[in-house]
């Protein structure tokens, strides 16, 4: 069984702490929280508390780890790893994360020290050692340079009891099909404080302008983009989109719960990721724009969630054709 150590013990970090086939230590800086964990123990929709291993410092650590699950926000990033790095005794990284944070942490952690794992499921941290799982899904997991390695097999095996869990030989493909889905709906969640299932009613436009502009820059990259929540990022459709919220619809995204907190979002690795890769290849993602500018101005206070914004998006993509 292998020795995990999940660093951020909300949503995500806590929901698989609790879940998964390893001997588990959750490194979780919030001192309240981590103290529930601990005792009476981590409460997963209502159900009765799970105990387990929580500390709040890097000092408190003991022993070796086969692998550190990165489950803190991407603004946390460059504050939290290193130090990890420094103790050592840490057998492989591997980012839970959305966005395009990979490389990025790989610099940090070193060439070959990091694995990607892409979350299909969501959840709330809605207070101290409560935790709300609001979707069903799995685990893709995958080393960076597409080998199938028996450290990502063990990874998805101790995973698999909370979703059906993947190893993959095509992890950047994996890693933007997710983006498509939160630079989609994530995005346009945050915008307009809508659940995915309320962004797909009310802002259809939106929702087919922005999945577009990610699969043109997709493909400038050569990626071969696989399916996620039922649907191929390739046969996205009106019925694909139906299908999608049959189990998604309750989506209420991280990045809503972000700006709910009045904290820094995720948006520059989410739809600033794309954007920025449609900048290297002279490619307009001005919807993707529109998202990064409308989450930062409420993440500065001046504008507050609403489904007006949606139509805003939508209108980017109308007005960047008229001009070309
Ligand atoms: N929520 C979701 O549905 C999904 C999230 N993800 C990804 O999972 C990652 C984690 O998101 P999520 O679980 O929602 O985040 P949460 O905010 O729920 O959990 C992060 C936890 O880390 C704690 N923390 C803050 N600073 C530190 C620190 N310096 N060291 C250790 N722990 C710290 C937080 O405490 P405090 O609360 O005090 O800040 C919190 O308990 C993100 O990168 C996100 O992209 C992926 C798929 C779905
Ligand atoms: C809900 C989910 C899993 C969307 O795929 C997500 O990534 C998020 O909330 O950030």
């Amino acid at each position: 069984m292998p020795r995990i150590l999940v660093v951020g013990g909300g949503a995500i970090g806590g929901i698989t702490a609790a879940g998964a086939a390893a001997d588990v230590v959750v490194l979780d800086a919030n001192e309240v929280h981590a103290a529930k964990l601990n005792d009476p123990g981590l409460v997963i929709n209502g159900a009765d508390p799970q105990p387990l291993r929580a500390v709040t410092t890097i000092q408190a650590l003991e022993g070796e780890f086969d692998f550190a699950l990165i489950a803190v926000k991407s603004p946390l990033h460059a504050t939290v790893i290193p130090p990890l790095v420094e103790r050592g005794g840490i057998g492989a990284f591997v980012t839970l994360g959305n966005g395009l944070i990979q490389d990025r942490v790989e610099a940090i952690v070193g060439k070959g020290n990091l694995l990607a794992c892409l979350v299909e499921w969501g959840g709330s941290n809605v207070g101290p050692g409560e935790l709300v799982r609001d979707s069903e899904g799995g685990y893709v997991v995958g080393e960076l340079d597409g080998a199938i390695t028996d450290r990502a097999r063990a990874l998805a095996e101790a995973l698999q009891p909370l979703g059906h869990t993947r190893v993959t030989d095509n992890v950047r493909g994996m890693i933007w099909t997710k983006l498509q889905v939160n630079s989609t709906f994530t995005g346009l969640s945050a915008i307009s404080g809508l659940r995915y299932g309320g962004v797909a009613e009310q802002g259809p436009d939106a929702v087919f302008a922005l999945w577009e502009e990610g699969v043109r820059v997709a493909r400038a990259q050569g990626l071969e983009l696989g399916e996620m929540h039922g649907v191929h990022a390739y046969e996205f459709s009106p019925e694909g989109l139906a299908r999608m919220m049959e189990h998604m619809a309750n989506v209420r995204p991280s990045m809503l719960q972000d700006l709910d907190a009045g904290r820094e979002t995720e948006v520059d690795v989410v739809n600033g990721g794309v954007a920025a890769k449609g900048r290297e290849l002279n490619l307009p993602t001005p919807c993707n724009d529109k998202v990064v500018e409308l989450v930062h101005s409420m993440e500065r206070g001046e504008r507050a969630p609403s489904p007006d914004y949606l139509a805003y998006v939508s209108a980017a993509q109308i007005t960047s054709a008229a001009d070309s």
